[in-house]
C-alpha cells in the first residue's frame, strides 16, 4: 500500500525553506524479501522468526536500509523530483520497522544554495507517530535552466 503526494520536480528556483514532502508506505514480508534477495544482506534477524525472536526486538525487523529507501524515494521523486542527484545522506536508527508496520517518511528543505543547486534536506521516518529513522540529506537539485 503506497499514498504518496504528487510525484514531478521542483526545479531549485522554486525550492522554499521548510517546504516539505512524505509518503506512507506498509513495508511487507515480500518487501524484506526481495530487499534481503536484490541487497544480497540475508541477516537472519530480517528473515527468520526463530531466530529474531531470540534478539532484543522479539521478532523479525526490516532492514535499516529498505526503510531509508523511502527517503530516497521521496527525495528522487518529489522533492526536489526527478533529475535529483543524491550527495550525501546521515542515518541514525532509532526503533525498529517490523512487518505490518506503516512507514511514513518525510524530508524538509533546510537549507538552500541556489548558485550551487545544492540543498540541504532535514529526513525522517516514523511509524505510529514515533521517529524511527532521522538523518540529512543533501541533494543536487535540478534547474529549469537545464531543461
Ligand atoms: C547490518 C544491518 C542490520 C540492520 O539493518 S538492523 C535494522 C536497522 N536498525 C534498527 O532497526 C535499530 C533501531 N534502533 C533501536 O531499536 C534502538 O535504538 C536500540 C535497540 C539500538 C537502542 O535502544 P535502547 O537500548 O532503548 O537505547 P535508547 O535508550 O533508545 O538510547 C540509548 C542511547 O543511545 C543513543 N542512540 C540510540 N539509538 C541510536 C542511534 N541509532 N545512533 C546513535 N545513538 C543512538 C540514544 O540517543 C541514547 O543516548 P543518551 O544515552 O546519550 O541519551
Amino acid at each position: 500500500m503506497l499514498d504518496n503526494m504528487p510525484r514531478g520536480t521542483i526545479c531549485i528556483e522554486d525550492i522554499e525553506m521548510g517546504m516539505t514532502r512524505h509518503l506512507r508506505k506498509v513495508v511487507t514480508d515480500q518487501d524484506i524479501e526481495m530487499f534481503a534477495e536484490v541487497s544480497t544482506d540475508r541477516n537472519p534477524v530480517h528473515l527468520d522468526d526463530a531466530y529474531a525472536q531470540d534478539t532484543i526486538f522479539e521478532g523479525r525487523i526490516a532492514h535499516g536500509m529498505l526503510t531509508a529507501g523511502l527517503i530516497s524515494a521521496v527525495i528522487g521523486e518529489q522533492l526536489p523530483g526527478h533529475g535529483t542527484v543524491y550527495l550525501g545522506q546521515s542515518l541514525k536508527f532509532l526503533a525498529p520497522v517490523r512487518p505490518g508496520d506503516m512507514v511514513y517518511a518525510e524530508v524538509k528543505v533546510t537549507d538552500i544554495d541556489p548558485a550551487k543547486r545544492r540543498v540541504t534536506l532535514e529526513t525522517h521516518c516514523s511509524v505510529d507517530g514515533k521517529k524511527v529513522v532521522i538523518g540529512e540529506a543533501k541533494v543536487l537539485a535540478p534547474s529549469r535552466k537545464f531543461d
